[in-house]
């Protein structure tokens, strides 16, 4: 899946309102396929940051525009939604927020409405803010369009698929509902599932969480979220949440009496009912799409060993900038105590062979 820029030269003059995260990532896709972005925030340092970064200009206010594209938190995108649709009286309106169906509820009965298709790109990242943002995040994404009426004009809805498309997601149509329920399970409950986790470790002891490997590293990674956003979208979706987690709560009280009679030494039945939830998993986790369940590959990771010693991210990163290649992200995973880190750098999978050939000859242990 790529960015798409005949798609994008369908949209004309794009307003993005809320330069955070997912309004950034946005214009700087746009931009880079030469989409004209005005861009607009309350707040003027999200706002400068956006322009900075290179996802768009700041909307001088007086020019007709044929898409606004509401980036803004999903307690205010409803109103945010309004008043840019009494503001651009010819333009389609979207937005991005994670919860669909209260918005729509919201806005049932505003003028303009048939302009607004609501939208939700299911990419992001457990950062928020400008900063964070990137261009290539809704690449071989889904993008759900959720139109706002049944009979709504083609025009509009086609205009928010052609920004999916243009941005190298997929676009998949869905009645708002039926997106709320299926979000409160593949992307609600793993934020939950996560916090949850991850929130046993606070009075762990020092020894305990210095084992941790790359298990508990997956599992938690969303915990890092921002509790602010993931306040305002679990409580947009109560009812849809509470439901999948009492389904979850069955299958926790299953494990809990299976373990309760292993520990009793009552064993009879207990290792299948765990072996049980655990092949279950196996059959759920298989059915995520993309190899192995995981997200597509955009980049080839090469990880290399990083002895505890200064001085030795800048020799990797020389080693690398002398090879020619370019870093498109890294990250060191070390923990405390070990002697090693593991330094991951993330290359065009064309640059793999070549990275690994020059880092193994400049002295580096390269983990396959
Ligand atoms: N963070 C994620 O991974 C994803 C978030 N979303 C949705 O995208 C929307 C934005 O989320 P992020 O970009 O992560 O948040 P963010 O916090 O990075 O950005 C939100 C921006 O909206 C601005 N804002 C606040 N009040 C506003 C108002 N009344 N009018 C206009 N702008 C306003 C803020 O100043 C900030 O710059 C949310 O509705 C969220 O549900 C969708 C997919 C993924
Ligand atoms: O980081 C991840 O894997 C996510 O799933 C991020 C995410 C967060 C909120 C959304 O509404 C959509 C996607």
């Amino acid at each position: 899946m790529s960015v798409d820029p005949a798609a994008a030269q369908t949209l004309g003059t794009v307003r993005i309102v809320g330069t955070g995260l997912l309004g950034a990532s946005i214009g700087l896709g746009l931009r880079g396929l030469g989409v004209r972005v005005l861009l607009h925030d309350p707040s003027p340092t999200a706002l400068a940051l956006a322009r900075d970064m290179g996802a768009g200009e700041l909307d001088p206010g007086d020019e007709p525009v044929s898409l606004v594209v509401v980036g803004a938190p999903p307690d205010v995108t409803a109103s945010v939604v309004r008043a840019e649709l009494a503001a651009h009286p010819n333009a389609t309106v979207t937005d991005v927020a994670s919860v669909k169906g209260g918005i729509a509820a919201e806005l049932a009965g505003a003028g303009g409405i048939e302009r607004y298709a609501g939208g939700h790109p299911m990419a992001g990242r457990e950062r928020s803010g400008p900063t964070a943002a990137r261009a290539d995040l809704f690449l071989g994404r889904p993008w759900v369009v959720c139109p706002s009426s049944t009979g709504q004009a083609h025009e509009r809805t086609e205009a928010v698929r052609m920004l999916a498309v243009a941005l190298g997601a997929t676009p998949v149509f869905m009645p708002a509902a039926e997106h709320d329920e299926a979000v409160a399970l593949i992307s609600h409950v793993p934020q939950l599932a996560a916090s949850l986790v991850a929130s046993r470790l606070v009075k762990a002891s020092d020894p305990a969480v210095g084992l941790a490997g790359q298990g508990l590293r997956d599992v938690t990674r969303i915990a890092d979220s921002d509790p602010m956003l993931w306040a305002q979208i679990l409580s947009a979706n109560a009812p849809q949440v509470a439901g999948v987690l009492k389904e979850l709560r069955t299958d926790l009280d299953t494990v809990i009496a299976a373990l309760d009679a292993l520990g009793a030494g009552e064993a009879v039945g207990a290792r299948a009912a765990v072996a049980q939830i655990v092949h279950h998993g196996r059959e759920g986790r298989g059915r995520i799409p993309g190899k192995h369940g995981q997200p597509q590959t955009r980049y080839a990771v090469v990880t290399a060993l990083l002895p505890d010693q200064p001085g030795q991210l800048a020799r990797l990163f020389e080693d690398i900038g002398e090879a020619g290649i370019n870093v498109e992200e890294f990250s060191l995973e070390h923990s405390p105590g070990a002697r090693v880190g593991l330094g991951s750098v993330s290359v065009l999978p064309a640059a793999r062979e070549e990275l690994e050939r020059a880092l193994t000859e400049r002295g580096w242990h390269v983990v396959a």
